[in-house]
């Protein structure tokens, strides 16, 4: 039997991106601590978060691939993951209003009987300047509240956007074509 490929997320997002690569996959549920300790550098705190997820998965698929992603928004120095609270939603937003900021997004691969290996990813955004008005109306709409740094690229959110540098996919929350390359490294999909 030819090993299978399994995605470790609850992110109709992730799942979409990886269809895009047109091989056959099941998607299975991860509950891991989403805690990581102050000062964690983010390109070490997505990969180490991305790890749990597949360590999570991974021991009921053994014959299988396993990948899982994580994503965290860095502005000033502070790590954004989603917002609590509505409030949290709108002072994230004002924090990146005008500014440049990073989207981390760490990727970690099971081997089938094997070892987990990850990578992190980085593409910087910047937004325009947006007014609190803007800000609440966007809240309004309920799709900030899911994600890191309390906003969606892919969705109304791409109106705040003046520039992105790298991997659009890292800000949606899974770098494809890295992955994509990253897996072939790793003997996927088989012969
Ligand atoms: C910045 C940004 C984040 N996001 C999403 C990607 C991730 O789904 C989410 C960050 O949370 P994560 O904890 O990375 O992922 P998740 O809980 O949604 O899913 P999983 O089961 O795989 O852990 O934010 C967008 O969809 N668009 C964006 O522009």
């Amino acid at each position: 039997m030819p090993p299978r490929f399994v995605l470790a997320s609850r992110s109709p997002r992730r799942r979409q991106i990886l269809e895009l690569a047109g091989w056959p996959f099941d998607v299975q549920e991860s509950q891991a601590d989403e805690t990581i300790a102050p000062g964690t550098p983010p390109d070490e705190a997505v990969q180490l978060l991305a790890r749990r997820k597949v360590e999570a998965v991974a021991p009921s698929v053994p014959d299988a691939y396993v990948l899982g992603a994580d994503t965290i928004v860095v502005c000033d120095g502070r790590l954004l993951g989603k917002p609590r609270t509505e409030e949290e939603a709108f002072a994230m937003l004002r924090l990146l209003s005008g500014r440049t900021h990073d989207v981390w997004t760490g990727v970690a691969i099971a081997l089938p009987h094997g070892s987990i290996t990850s990578f992190a990813e980085k593409t910087a955004v910047t937004f325009w300047e947006l007014d609190d008005e803007e800000i609440a109306a966007y809240i309004a709409t309920g799709e900030p509240m899911d994600k890191a740094g309390a906003y969606g690229i892919q969705g109304r959110a791409a109106l705040f956007v003046k520039r992105i540098e790298g991997d659009y996919l890292t800000v949606v929350g899974l770098p494809l074509s890295r992955t994509v390359r990253e897996l072939r490294r790793l003997g996927w999909p088989p012969a």
